[in-house]
């Protein structure tokens, strides 16, 4: 247990978010906050539900044996949660936590066009119009689908035309993450804001994933590298990074070795948070690797993760929340994706 961790309310984000595992108690890290929502990295792939007054989204993300992992996001206001049709939503007045699974299909773009619109339509009609951070979790992401198109390439038309549709309504897009599961269908949560400005950032390492060229799929995949949320009264500024992978401009680097995919990916991440980057944008401030907190570290193969933990364990402060999933990666030749929070 850390100072940050116990939460002085001074130096906690007005939203935040920590892990919990089987064992654990969240009242523990709560410290007098209330939940926004919760995020089951689990066994079972099911359609969000709300409990206690707070969305759960329940994904696929660890396989028999493993264990399993609660995002548990919190906020130092009250919260009110709803529903619209199968969107499962919560709200503190200025965040909104909202979540949706599109089930499983042979051709998947139609349905992730509707439900994209639909939560847009949710951010618009509730006030909360700029996006903050998007997590979608599917499954056999490289896998066919009917047409025998890639369900990641298919995901990412179907989330391109909303963003089109949307543009100038809603915030740009955030920063977001488009990992494997381990059941078929796709498990959507996103995080926005009302009154908050949110920054998007690219990485100078790499090129914007929204300017991909089409050897990568008919659409780009719609997502920013990170997103940079500017303090409100007494918060601190929070830098939500994107799932970020083994990739210089748009190229795989270093396939079949996921050691040093997994060194270039922190080096990536690096570069991204850094003070140099965030000066590039206009921004003032920036971080080192060792501020990354609430870290996802996902890895294709099982053979890989040992060489991946030792890797990763000296890059991040000893007291960050880490969570490790075996899950595939949204290309084939990718090994090791990485995410977190710095604040
Ligand atoms: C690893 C990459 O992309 C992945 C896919 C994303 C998406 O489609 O939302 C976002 C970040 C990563 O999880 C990449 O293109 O660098």
């Amino acid at each position: 247990m850390t100072a940050t961790h116990t939460g002085a309310p001074a130096r906690t984000a007005a939203l935040d978010c920590f892990f919990v595992r089987p064992g654990e108690d969240e009242r523990d890290r709560l410290a007098g906050r209330r939940v926004l929502g919760r995020v089951t990295y689990g066994h079972t792939g099911r359609p969000p539900v709300l409990l206690g007054g707070a969305p759960l989204v329940r994904a696929a993300m660890t396989g028999a044996g493993a264990e399993r992992v609660t995002e548990v996001w919190t906020t130092d206001r009250p919260v009110r949660s709803g529903r619209d049709g199968d969107l499962v939503y919560a709200t503190d007045g200025e965040h909104l936590l909202c979540s949706v699974r599109v089930e499983e299909r042979g051709v998947y773009r139609e349905q992730v066009r509707e439900v994209y619109e639909r939560a847009f339509a949710l951010m618009w009609r509730l006030g909360h119009r700029e996006l903050l951070r998007m997590w979608n979790l599917v499954g056999d992401i490289t896998g066919p689908n009917a047409e025998g198109m890639e369900v990641y390439r298919d995901f990412c038309v179907g989330r391109a035309q909303a963003f089109e549709s949307w543009s100038g309504r809603i915030g740009g897009m955030p920063a977001a993450t488009g990992i494997g599961a381990l059941r078929p269908g796709i498990d959507l949560y996103f995080l926005a804001c009302r009154s908050g400005r949110p920054r998007h950032l690219e990485n100078p390492r790499q090129t914007p994933a929204h300017r991909y060229p089409a050897a990568y799929g008919p659409r780009p995949p719609s997502f920013a590298r990170a997103t940079l949320l500017e303090p409100g009264s007494g918060g601190r500024p929070v830098l939500y990074v994107s799932g970020t992978a083994s990739i210089l401009g748009d190229d795989t680097v270093h396939p079949g070795d996921a050691d040093r995919q997994c060194a270039l990916t922190l080096a990536n991440i690096e570069a991204l948070v850094s003070p140099d980057n965030l000066r590039r944008h206009g921004l003032a401030g920036g971080w080192a690797l060792s501020d990354l907190d609430c870290v996802k570290v996902y890895v294709r193969d099982a053979g890989d993760l040992q060489a991946v933990r030792a890797r990763c364990a000296p890059a991040f402060r000893a007291t960050a929340d880490v969570a490790y999933f075996q899950v595939d990666v949204c290309r084939s030749d990718l090994l090791v994706e990485i995410e977190g929070i710095c604040r």
